[in-house]
């Protein structure tokens, strides 16, 4: 069985009646608390489609830029969580133990790099911008795209609020901070003679991930029985995942769900010693404020976990992916 497809046109242009917009809230908790990932459909009243399709033009720019240059931007820490990310560094991991994860790289680490934006105005971490001339419009262009994802995922977030049977704003408070990350992803060429693994098994950290990918494939989730399940890409689609925090304040009613990418199967016609496609993904990684308490939602039963404080748990987290 594959993923299902949620359709927000409606919602999002206020065109929904009552009545349809608890049957897309009752279909949106359904698939949040069985599957944890679905496709979804009618975002771009908020985010234009053209603007998508620039933000890869601009991934695929930017990982062209000479290694020199990105390395002047190299991510420094977790706390901060901004910049360049080269192949080797981040190990997504199942573990929290940072020797398991140093085992997991050594064996098979990941074949991606990456780049981490956040909140271009946040006035303690600074972006790890190239400077214009290098990529003219990609700051621009990104800080768009990031105030613009935020205002998808409040939207969202009403809509989990209210397939809760919770007022629509309840989530707003925590979460109204912009505290963000945009990460672009770039899986080189390799060949598949060596590890198949693109990027490790795991789960994310936040509330919501809206993930973008081009035609490659190769992103799998566990399905509810426990098997890999193709995330195959869908035209003028994007994928929504849950990710720790969210299960966590959810008392696990809503399901963290594990993913990873390999590498394309063999297609028909293509030479097994060649190397496979580039692969390309935009992921909006969207967190509560950092001075968050996360503590059981109201109504969902006896709470299993202590509060946290959101921005200490996301830190610690990727903190054990990355070592610094
Ligand atoms: O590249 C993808 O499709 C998935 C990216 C992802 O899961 C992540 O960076 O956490
Ligand atoms: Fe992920």
């Amino acid at each position: 069985m594959g993923l299902n497809t949620i359709d927000l046109t409606a919602f999002l242009e206020g065109k929904i009646s009552p009545a349809e917009e608890q049957e897309l809230a009752r279909s949106f908790v359904d698939l949040s608390s069985r599957w944890g990932f679905f496709y979804v459909r009618g975002y771009e009243s908020v985010v234009p489609k053209d603007l998508v399709d620039k933000v890869f033009q601009y991934n695929a720019s930017f990982f062209d830029l000479p290694q020199a240059t990105k390395d002047r931007l190299a991510f420094v820490s977790s706390k901060a969580n901004r910049g360049y990310l080269a192949q080797g560094r981040e190990q997504p991991s199942l573990s929290k133990d940072e020797d398991q994860i140093a085992l997991e790289r050594a064996e098979s680490g990941d074949q991606k790099e990456t780049f981490e934006i956040g909140n271009d105005s946040d006035p303690v971490c600074p972006e790890h911008w190239p400077e214009e001339d290098e990529l003219p419009g990609f700051k621009e262009t990104m800080n768009t795209f990031h105030r613009l994802c935020d205002k998808l995922h409040l939207r969202i977030l009403s809509l989990l609020a209210i397939s809760l049977g919770l007022a629509p704003d309840f989530f707003v408070a925590a979460n109204n901070g912009r505290a963000h990350n945009l990460r672009l992803l770039h899986y080189p060429p390799a060949k598949r003679s060596g590890s198949s693994n693109r990027l490790g098994a795991h789960t994310d950290f936040g509330t919501v991930t809206l993930l973008w990918q081009d035609g490659t494939g190769g992103l799998q989730v566990t399905g509810p029985d426990g098997d890999w399940v193709n995330v195959t890409p869908k035209e003028d689609t994007f994928v929504i995942n849950i990710g720790d925090i969210l299960q966590r304040w959810s008392n696990d009613k809503l399901k963290s769900t594990v993913h990873r990418a390999i590498l394309p199967s063999l297609q028909p016609g293509e030479d097994p010693e060649e190397l496979t496609k580039t692969r390309r993904s935009v992921a909006y990684f969207c967190n509560p404020n950092s001075e968050a308490i996360i503590e059981c939602i109201p109504g969902l039963g006896e709470p299993k976990y202590e509060p946290i404080t959101a921005g200490e748990y996301y830190a610690a987290a990727l903190e054990a992916e990355i070592g610094v």
